[in-house]
């Protein structure tokens, strides 16, 4: 059927919702077109249907899918913002990464060589996991792209800096410990936000302090409030590149409850949405939305929570874009 899409400041925008019930049709994230049907993206929103890494309830691989269905409700000007990002750059929905389930070292390969493919002219990628195993090839990538080491912000109740899972390096639990190994983080700006809940020992904490990582706890934002922690979060990061990975456990599982690895006592949507806010005028380079696992969920709730996660993680996306545009197009101006 034809799809009539709004179209705003020269870019091809989400499909109608006025003329086309929001419900009807294929899902793309926020009805926005396909990357093949528009000449240049530049922020394109893509999925990694991987869960091989996970130490717990499987699924994730179903998430991208599921923030996109979840995803259908969001409209094009965002007010939290006062920002319209699919008028100010061209976003878009590049589909699905194709990646092997039983062979997580080719899995990984995949995901940078795909991540590389799609930033090859200028795009930054907003990535819909997939268990957390996926932002070690994404952040290869984009330490690539930026050509230094980059600030990173860890939204998760989990550090994920852990060494082995059975012998296996390359795990859910053990992105950023490989990260830091590979030189790809800027150890003087690295944060965890939200982290809580049981650990194997002590050495967890002091192991992830030796790596540079600054932990902001889910009681942290209880008791410090979202203002302070952001102005802190933001002293750290500086103007350095930033990318930032969401693993949507870091809510609590009244707010996110399709999962795999849920602990009691997170932070709440509204939290969540309001630190990633702050961070608007940073220099944004790729962001992930990961652990969404559709088969525990209950009325959307977690995806939609992921959806407007992603959703203002775009929007940061879009304005980073667009300045960079007009900074580009500054000389001709004059
Ligand atoms: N990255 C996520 N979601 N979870 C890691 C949990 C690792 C563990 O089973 O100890
Ligand atoms: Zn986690
Ligand atoms: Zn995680």
């Amino acid at each position: 059927m034809k799809e009539v899409r709004i179209e705003e400041g020269g870019h091809l925008g989400p499909i109608d919702s006025s003329l086309t019930p929001r419900y009807a049709g294929p899902a793309t994230f926020a009805r926005l077109p396909r990357l093949d049907q528009v000449s240049h993206a530049d922020v394109a929103v893509v999925g990694i249907p991987f869960d091989s890494g996970v130490s717990y309830r499987p699924g994730a691989r179903f998430g991208a899918n599921h923030v996109r269905e979840s995803s259908r409700l969001l409209r094009p000007y965002n007010p939290a913002q006062d920002y319209s990002p699919f008028a100010a750059a061209q976003v878009a929905d590049a589909g699905d990464m194709s990646v092997n389930p039983f062979n997580i070292n080719e899995a990984l390969e995949a995901i940078e060589d795909n991540a590389l493919g799609l930033t090859e002219g200028g795009t930054s990628l907003l990535t819909l996991g997939g268990d957390h195993t996926v932002a070690l090839p994404l952040l290869r990538a984009a330490k690539q792209r930026a050509g230094e080491p980059l600030a990173f912000l860890h939204f998760d109740a989990h550090l994920d800096t852990w060494d082995t899972y059975f012998g296996a390096e390359y795990t859910h639990g053990t992105p950023f410990r490989r990260a830091v190994e590979e030189g790809l983080l800027d150890t003087d700006a690295i944060s965890h936000v939200g982290t809580r809940g049981p650990l194997y020992g002590k050495k967890d904490l002091e192991d992830d302090r030796r790596f540079g990582f600054g932990i902001v706890t889910s009681s942290d934002v209880y008791y410090q409030g979202v203002k302070e922690i952001v102005a802190k979060l933001l002293d750290r990061i500086g103007d350095r590149p930033l990318y930032v990975s969401v693993d949507i456990d870091v809510l609590d599982p009244a707010h996110a409850p399709g999962t795999g690895t849920p602990e009691a006592g997170g932070i709440t949507s509204r939290e969540l949405l309001e630190i990633i806010r702050g961070l608007r005028g940073t220099n944004l380079v790729g962001a992930d939305v990961v652990e969404v696992a559709p088969a525990y969920d209950h009325a959307e709730m977690t995806g939609v929570a992921a959806s407007h996660v992603a959703y203002d993680l775009v929007t940061l996306l879009a304005e980073r874009a667009s300045n960079d545009d007009d900074a580009a197009a500054a000389p001709e101006r004059r």
